[in-house]
């Protein structure tokens, strides 16, 4: 594609017609998306500020940054994206349109590698993107890049996307690989930097901004983001205890829900389609074998199976062959396909945040979709006071830093699953039970757009506290020692509420991070001696309906791709 020539104009007085020029040029969009996105792509223009940006999934946050580089013709933007597929995504979209792009991952070739980075620092170029994974970013041939491209003036942004995409071990082991984004962050203040995200939570908008040390002052840094709330998806949950066999059910619902006319509307690629979500690659195979003896089309897809087996159904399935995929929780993230109807989850999703997105695959096209969650029995069983046993036993033993470490992770991994528990279980309107979570300013109930409001009137459940901001300003310290006395508490009563697991959460991501705390001697002991007990007041919340506490460790899937 041809560079619209930069060189007459004025960005700082840049009209709408002129960008609106760009983005037909470039996208063929005759409009902006929303006024978010117009104001982002102006506000990055401009090159003066960091800016983040947090958009729910098919709201246009892409364009956000790819519009203003390519208006920058001249110069290069460099992506940087954790999980492959993701980014081969969006190099395909960009190939599409005409726009040269390039990849770097594990997956490339030195000698590709050199030849990519030649390339890039040729006056010949014809790359506007290069796509990068995370951990390219700390190799030397990167930085030297890096140094280049700043030194001779050719570099617009630095953009870290999908950061959301890592929510589940931003918690844990690899936020290293974020810090050494944020040494170069320090070195290259000049170059404006673009962090996206689909929806996050205020932890994880404050761990990016501490970690690739971008501040929350106007002067630095700048943030636009939508709020959680998807109006066209309908949200229910449905029990196998209630239900009968759940199979069965699911396949009445599939048949039932995605052979309506009115989602359907003709050609293969358009037929509606659906994914759903299982724990484990085994329980994927399973259950797409069940369901296509019950006369469905659809394929299991996950990381064990072959690439080429692998790339032949997620073909299949973009082309409309097969109309469902059962999918782990990363392969299924990998898909972006518009017309997702149905999203399913078999069991309990692992926590709120990856519920969100997971589910978010429905209906990024806007038009109606449905996101259901069979609770089933397997699940439920982990509600045993077995768990809790084990929990305590886990915490009473901590006696090394690393044990620390791991009982604090397997808390969090129990929390999570917790509050998801209350999400099912609870009365609570789920588009509003997200939006508080995601510290959403308060949303006013739709009708009908969740099983919740369809059969109980809002109100009932009112005013659940939302992640309390109090809690990320406290020292360490006192974490470690919330920690123990809402555990105590915990082990004696069993009236955790939700309010206290997100807080205990919270706690356990401080303790999580913390890879050289200061004074690990300090935390043990704290750890270890926790008498403290503190007077909870749950005014606001509910208690949980069941007396009994959980552990889901429902055997994870180890689910990823061939290393990046
Ligand atoms: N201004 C616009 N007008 C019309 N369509 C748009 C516009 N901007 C983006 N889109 C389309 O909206 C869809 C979602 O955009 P994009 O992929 O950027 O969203 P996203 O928020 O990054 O979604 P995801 O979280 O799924 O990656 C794409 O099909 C894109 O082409």
């Amino acid at each position: 594609m041809e560079n619209m020539d930069m060189d007459n104009i004025d960005i700082d007085n840049m009209d709408i017609e002129s960008l609106l020029k760009y983005l037909r040029h470039y996208f063929h969009h005759s409009d902006f998306k929303n006024e978010t996105q117009k104001d982002a792509i102006l506000a990055i223009l401009k090159r003066d500020i960091d800016v983040i940006v947090s958009f729910p999934s098919g709201y246009g946050r892409t364009i956000c940054y790819q519009l203003p580089s390519l208006i920058y013709s001249k110069k290069i933007t460099i992506v940087i994206i954790p999980l492959v597929a993701r980014i081969m995504d969006q190099v395909n979209t960009l190939k599409n349109l005409g726009i040269h792009t390039e990849v770097i991952s594990t997956l490339t070739t030195d000698s590709e590698k050199m030849r990519i980075y030649g390339d890039l620092i040729s006056e010949s170029r014809k790359s506007h993107f290069l796509y990068v994974t995370v951990d390219q970013a700390s190799t030397l041939a990167f930085k030297l890049l890096l140094s280049n491209l700043v030194q001779t003036n050719n570099l617009s942004y630095i953009v870290v996307d999908e950061t959301h995409s890592e929510n589940q071990w931003i918690y844990g082991q690899k936020n290293y690989e974020y810090q050494t984004l944020g040494m170069l962050r320090n070195k290259y203040k000049e170059i404006p930097w673009i962090v996206a995200t689909a929806t996050a939570g205020v932890d994880v908008i404050d761990f990016l901004r501490r970690v690739l040390c971008i501040k929350d002052d106007p002067k630095i840094s700048i943030r636009f983001s939508i709020p959680c709330y998807r109006p066209n998806l309908f949200y229910d949950v449905v029990q196998d205890d209630i239900h009968g066999v759940s199979v069965h059910h699911l396949k009445i619902f599939i048949d039932n829900y995605l052979t309506e006319e009115n989602v359907n509307p003709g050609s293969d690629t358009e037929k509606p389609s659906g994914l759903i979500f299982c724990k484990t690659r085994e329980v994927t195979e399973k259950l797409a074998k069940d369901l296509k003896q019950n006369g469905i089309s659809i394929a299991a897809y996950h990381a064990g199976l072959e690439e080429v087996d692998r790339n032949a159904v997620k073909d299949l399935f973009m082309k409309g062959h097969y109309q469902l995929l059962t999918v782990t929780s990363v392969s299924g993230m990998e898909i972006n396909k518009a017309n997702i109807r149905l999203v399913v989850h078999w069991g309990l999703p692992s926590s709120i945040p990856a519920y969100y997105y997971e589910s978010g695959q429905a209906g990024k096209d806007g038009n109606p979709a449905r996101c259901r969650i069979y609770l089933t029995r397997r699940a439920t069983s982990y509600y045993n006071s077995k768990n809790e046993s084990m929990l305590a036993s886990a915490v009473n033993s901590v006696n090394s830093l690393e044990q620390a470490k791991n009982a604090a992770k397997s808390f969090l991994v129990f929390l999570h699953a917790r509050y998801m528990k209350d999400f099912c279980e609870g009365l609570k309107c789920r588009h509003k039970f997200f939006s508080e979570y995601f510290g959403d300013e308060k949303m006013e109930c739709q009708c009908n757009k969740c099983d919740i409001c369809s059969i109980v009137s809002d109100g009932f459940y009112g005013g659940r506290s939302a992640i309390r901001l109090d809690m990320l300003q406290m020292g360490m310290n006192t974490y470690i020692k919330k920690i123990c006395s809402k555990f105590n508490e915990l082990q004696k009563n069993n009236m955790l509420t939700t309010t206290d697991a997100l807080n205990i959460m919270k706690v356990c991501d401080e303790f999580v991070k913390a890879n050289t705390p200061d004074n690990p001697r300090a935390i043990l002991t704290t750890f270890n001696g926790y008498e403290e007990t503190v007077k909870v007041n749950n005014t606001d919340v509910e208690p949980l309906p069941s007396s009994s506490l959980i552990e889901n460790d429902d055997k994870k899937d180890e689910d990823q791709l061939p290393a990046p």
